[in-house]
């Protein structure tokens, strides 16, 4: 899918790492990553279980300190880096709530914060959390508590969070990841929709699956180190890359989601 900018010119990096090495619990679980998004670009972060993809963009959203390299975002190294708004972040199998009773307008409008002081939301806001609802079709159930949702649509809340800032940059760790068929199809819907408005996205995924047709690039990572950097791998040679041996933990979703074509 071309949607570089006019010919000739290079779009500008949005995520620049370079040399990113972070250690957990004593061990280097990044070793040297490089990875670079321009503007506009859809780039999935693909590898085997514990190759380091979930620890790569917590690093890039400052979640893991580098022990070593250069991040930039938005051409702004990290520890300058103030607008948190233009980024949005959907964590890997995360929770809305920690046992408060939340309402999902009340869990999109927190992806507004990050604009406002705390305090009561503008109209503009509230306007935004209510269009980010419509996006993921949940706008019917603004007023529900979300321990009351599926897995799906409770990923589909994080998702109107993560977009109610209107981010230019979407980074999302393995968003499909046991997610039920009709929030999949939603999903990709509306990630194909922030795409076509110029939206740059970084995608954690263990397969690309229904989402193959959007991506630009893929960065495959094998304990640590990135060992592809270019065209995504055929749908059906992911697997014969050297080293991977992902394991499908998701097997009922996530077999719907090789076969779908929602994208296409
Ligand atoms: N908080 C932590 N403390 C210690 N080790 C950790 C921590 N978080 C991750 N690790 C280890 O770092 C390595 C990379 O983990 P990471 O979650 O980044 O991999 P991943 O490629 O996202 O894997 P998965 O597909 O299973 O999510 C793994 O060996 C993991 O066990």
């Amino acid at each position: 899918m071309d949607r570089s900018p006019a010919a000739g010119t290079a779009a500008e990096p949005v995520i620049s790492l370079r040399g990113g090495t972070a250690v957990l619990g004593g061990r280097r679980v990044l070793r040297g990553v490089d990875l670079t998004v321009r503007r506009g670009e859809v780039v999935a972060l693909l590898g085997a279980n514990g190759s380091g993809k979930s620890t790569t963009v917590r690093a890039v959203v400052g979640q893991v300190p580098l022990t070593d390299g250069d991040l930039e975002l938005f051409g702004t190294p990290l520890r300058r880096f103030r607008e948190w708004r233009r980024v949005g972040y959907v964590p890997q199998r995360t929770t809305a709530s920690g046992g408060v009773p939340a309402t999902v307008r009340e869990v999109v409008s927190a992806g507004r914060l990050s604009r406002n002081r705390i305090g009561p939301l503008r109209k503009a806001d509230r306007a935004a959390v209510t269009r980010a609802l419509e996006l993921v079709g949940m706008a019917g159930r603004a007023g529900d508590p979300v321990e009351v949702l599926s897995g799906g649509q409770h990923q589909r809340v994080l998702i109107a969070r993560a977009l109610a800032s209107a981010p230019e940059l979407l980074i999302m760790d393995e968003p499909m990841a046991g997610v039920d068929l009709a929030s999949q199809e939603v999903l990709a819907g509306t990630l194909r929709e922030q795409v076509a408005a110029g939206t740059t996205v970084l995608l954690v995924l263990h397969e690309l699956g229904a989402l193959e047709p959007l991506i630009d690039r893929a960065v495959v990572l094998r304990d640590g180190c990135v060992v592809h950097d270019g065209p995504p791998p055929p749908a059906t040679g992911q697997h014969a890359l050297p080293g991977h041996d992902h394991v499908h933990p998701h097997t009922g979703a996530d077999a719907e989601t090789i076969r779908t074509g929602l994208l296409t």
